[in-house]
């Protein structure tokens, strides 16, 4: 069963091309890692699979649906690479905004009682239970992180698309992202994409890794990823090729 498919997916912002003729198929329960270089076009390939931006050729569809019906269906939790360092000063609890999550996911019209459990469980699973009265803005970026990983599962969404989790956070927070990441993936079955530059750390937990570069340059398994590495390392940053979108294979 396919979770992500994009056929020829092409977007600019107004005159300003960044991702050209995008075609890829992820796998329910596949564990995506996206790599590339600065400006390659990574986010917003996760805004277009989030339904946040829409393409201006090609198509997508999440679970075999057109996004924007996946996404008001709840199927979709989306960690922006932003979100944290904007909601720094945000006057809330952990609690209060793992309970956001509810509003856009598929519990909306449930009873309190019930959002109240699925708020319980989102903290537990996060390891955050402890600090759940916490505002905010008083969070390490590890915690932050952890915390708009739960806002995202509140509404029991399939897919998760997470921007840079591990951006600006120290080796054992990033290790306790990955964990959680892991675990959803593997006992929880959740589809996970995932933007990173941590490619080394990052890629060991991929069953899938795509490489863009406004093109698609790489797509396959973590393993034969690694036994690439070099050719499309030594592709971007010693040959400077990569810039030009130039598909090393
Ligand atoms: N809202 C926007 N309006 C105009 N241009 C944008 C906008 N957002 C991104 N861009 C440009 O589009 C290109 C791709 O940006 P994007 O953020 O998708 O790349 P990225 O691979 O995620 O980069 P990074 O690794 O640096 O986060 C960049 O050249 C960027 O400057």
């Amino acid at each position: 069963m396919c979770m992500v498919q994009l056929d020829g997916v092409c977007f600019a912002y107004d005159d300003y091309p960044v991702l050209n003729n995008i075609s890829l198929a992820v796998a329910s329960g596949d564990f995506l890692v996206v790599v590339g270089p600065n400006g390659a076009g990574k986010s917003t390939l996760l805004k277009i699979m989030a339904g946040i931006a829409m393409p201006q050729g090609g198509e997508v569809r999440i679970d075999g649906r057109p996004v924007r019906e996946a996404q008001r269906q709840g199927l979709i939790g989306y960690v922006p690479q932003t979100y944290g360092k904007n909601s720094a000063g945000f006057p809330a609890t952990v609690e209060e905004v793992v309970a956001l999550g509810l509003v856009t996911g598929s519990v909306t019209r449930r009873s309190k009682q019930l959002a109240t459990h699925i708020v319980e469980h989102m903290l537990e699973l996060v390891d955050m239970t402890g600090l759940r009265s916490r505002r905010i803005g008083e969070l390490s970026g590890g915690q932050l992180q952890r915390v708009m990983v739960a806002r995202a599962l509140a509404g029991n969404p399939r897919l998760l698309l997470l921007d840079e989790p591990t951006s600006g956070i120290d080796a054992d927070a990033s290790a306790k992202i990955y964990e959680l990441l892991g675990t959803l993936n593997r006992n929880l079955g959740i589809t996970v994409v995932m933007v990173s530059h941590d490619i080394e750390k990052a890629t060991c937990w991929a069953s899938r890794v795509a490489c863009i570069n406004r093109g698609l340059c790489f797509f396959g398994s973590g393993r034969e990823f690694r036994d690439s590495h070099m050719t499309v390392r030594h592709f971007w940053y010693e040959t400077g090729r990569g810039k030009d979108g130039i598909s090393p294979i």
